[in-house]
């Protein structure tokens, strides 16, 4: 799902070398090994070098899709100093086989709530890889709590088993197929039931994230309808209903006293990215 949420791209002017200015600190690069340009220049690798300056309101490795917002940014900037039409397809195409999984680039392309599969074979650009379906976008109340440390995707998924038996597989699939057939209804209730008893993925990441499990506790108080891990986590994201949300908001603030982290109230963003 697309959260208002950005990160934008200022193309300055053509420069003798790339370079792009940022406040993210040294972790990450100022020249061509930046993600952003890395991405264009292999869209279009002749594409010339341009002077860029990067703002972004998505914090780096908190499971908010920094890395899909880039690699998106990417795409943009090679069709629009490329002078290159894209169709949305390949451009998805070429988010997903950067991002390697469709989950954050779908909906950052293409805005509101995506459900999409997308089989990875990297020795081809293929569009016929990826289907993705447009799911209403949910009208409850959306809280983050953005905890004060980062955690990568890769190490999220480190702590993730290699395999799984197959009676464990066909359940944890029965939840992800009730979840999407209770989102395409609206029905919130068993939809938050099923983005609570997650199989796949949150079970083990918890022992990371210890306060997925407090801020669960405090939202079931709130008739909440889910709390759940944003992307691969840090981020902790609940849904609730809108008239519970002052008294969440309190109690959230009240945690965050003892557990450090911002909160963010955030809105759906139905539109996706856009040149201007
Ligand atoms: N805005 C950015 N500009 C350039 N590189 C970025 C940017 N955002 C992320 N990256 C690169 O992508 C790497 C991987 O990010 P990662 O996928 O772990 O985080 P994330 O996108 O916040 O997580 P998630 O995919 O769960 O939302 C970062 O370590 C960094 O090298
Ligand atoms: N959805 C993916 C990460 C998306 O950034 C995961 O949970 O590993």
């Amino acid at each position: 799902m697309a959260l208002k949420l950005y990160l934008t791209v200022e193309i300055v002017e053509p420069s003798d070398a790339w370079i792009i200015e940022h406040d993210f600190g040294p972790q990450i690069p100022i020249d061509k090994n930046n993600l952003i340009i890395q991405t264009a220049l292999k869209i279009e690798p002749t594409l010339p070098p341009h002077h860029l300056k990067m703002r972004s309101e998505i914090p780096l490795e908190h499971g908010l899709g920094s890395s899909s917002s880039a690699i998106v940014a990417g795409i943009k900037i090679a069709e629009v100093i490329g002078n290159r039409g894209m169709s949305i397809l390949e451009q998805l195409e070429w988010a997903c086989q950067i991002e390697g999984h469709p989950d954050n680039v779908v909906p950052t392309l293409l805005g509101g709530l995506q459900v999409a599969s997308y089989d990875a074979d990297l020795s081809r650009l293929n569009e016929e890889n990826l289907t993705f379906l447009s799911l209403p976008v949910p009208t409850c109340s959306m809280i983050a709590f953005v905890p004060n440390y980062s955690l990568s995707t890769k190490a999220a998924r480190n702590v993730l088993p290699a395999s799984f038996a197959r009676q464990k597989a066909v359940m944890a699939s029965s939840k992800a197929n009730v979840l999407v057939a209770a989102l395409t209804q609206r029905k919130l209730i068993p939809a938050g039931k099923m983005m609570e008893s997650d199989l796949f993925h949150e079970g083990y990441r918890s022992t990371l994230i210890p306060e997925l499990a407090k801020i669960r506790a405090i939202a079931h108080q709130h008739q909440a309808y889910a709390t759940y891990l944003s992307g691969a986590g840090s981020t902790i994201m609940t849904w609730l209903p809108k008239e519970h949300l002052a008294e969440f908001k309190a109690d959230l603030k009240d945690f965050s006293n003892t557990h450090q982290g911002e909160i963010l109230e955030l809105k759906v963003d139905t539109k996706g990215a856009r040149v201007k």
